[in-house]
């Protein structure tokens, strides 16, 4: 193996400690701390994951964690209520509904009916429509982590080929949004590109969020390149008894050329968590007309 691996786990340390100096700042300047308000429909189990880890974090940080757990057959009608409190509650600066939403509900309007400004996934339409044109806007937790780990490891991102398998809007298409803002020169590749090995073979930057497990191979990888691994799959061995993470690529062989990798689990997923405390303190800073955070924004 000859790849630097990126401690994404380590990284997010730094960022919540970041979070929580700023935090502790913002109190002293407003006499308030951020509050984020999570909302979990049924019972997704990667949301359930994701939730666990995140209310403690947030406390970790300083700021107040409200969580709002609604049976999985809730009228839509019900949520948009709930979603209405907390646009009007003072004390909540950032709202996450968790997706994916179960099938009788509308996820589009759902996400549309937050108040933009709470918004720290960067999901609703006014926030991607600003990051697109390159307005100041709540960017998605995921991607924000990824360019972090990229301008860390890299320095600029000018004139570099980034491709980015996977073409979601919750991953693919933001990441290569902040990757042009940032110089690079983005291919959005995905599940039907032709020769998709040959497309991922130009790239100094991948990006695999494809949601195919060890789909990416080394022999696919340009010598030297940086690979990020968005994908959390839960795979089962043959014979053992636990299930295994994977990402999207398959880290031996990737591993073995690439100048540097994230690895699954501890590359992208802490940094998702700490990249939304993040994007929560952001939106505090922004509703009281404080300086925005330093070193936590696109
Ligand atoms: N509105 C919304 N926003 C989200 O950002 C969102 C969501 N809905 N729904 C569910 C997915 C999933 N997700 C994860 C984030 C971090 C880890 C994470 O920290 N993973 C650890 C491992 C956790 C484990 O051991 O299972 C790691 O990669 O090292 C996992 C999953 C955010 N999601």
């Amino acid at each position: 193996m000859s790849a630097t691996i990126i401690d994404g786990k380590a990284f997010a340390a730094v960022v919540r400690a970041q979070v929580a100096t700023q935090v502790a700042a913002a109190k002293a300047a407003t006499g308030q701390v951020p509050g984020l308000a999570v909302v979990l429909v049924g019972e997704d189990p990667a949301s359930q994951v994701y939730v666990r880890n995140k209310n403690r974090q947030t406390v970790e940080v300083g700021m107040n964690s409200f969580e709002h757990k609604l049976a999985a057959e809730t009228a839509e009608a019900d949520l948009l209520a709930l979603i209405a409190q907390l646009n009007a509650d003072p004390a909540v600066d950032g709202i996450l509904v968790q997706l994916p939403l179960p099938a009788h509900m509308n996820a589009e309007a759902v996400i549309n009916a937050i108040d933009s400004a709470k918004d720290v996934d960067g999901f609703h339409i006014d926030n991607v429509g600003k990051l697109v044109t390159g307005q100041k806007a709540m960017v998605p937790c995921t991607p924000l982590g990824c360019l972090m780990l990229l301008r860390d490891t890299l320095g600029t991102l000018e004139g570099r080929d980034a491709v980015v398998i996977g073409r979601s809007n919750i991953v693919g298409k933001p990441m290569a949004n902040l990757l042009l803002r940032d110089g690079c020169t983005v291919t959005v590749a995905h599940s039907r590109t032709a020769n998709l090995p040959d497309v991922v073979r130009r790239a100094d930057i991948v990006v695999a969020a494809v949601g195919r497990p060890e789909m990416v191979k080394g022999d696919w990888i340009k010598p030297g390149a940086v690979v990020i691994d968005v994908g959390i799959n839960r795979v089962q061995p043959a014979g053992a008894e636990k299930a295994k993470l994977v990402g999207d690529c398959d880290f031996d062989s990737c591993a073995a050329v690439a100048g540097a990798i994230t690895p699954v689990p501890g590359g992208v997923g802490p940094m998702t968590i700490a990249c939304l405390l993040a994007n929560t303190l952001t939106a505090f800073c922004r509703r009281h007309a404080l300086p925005e955070p330093e070193g936590l924004t696109a």
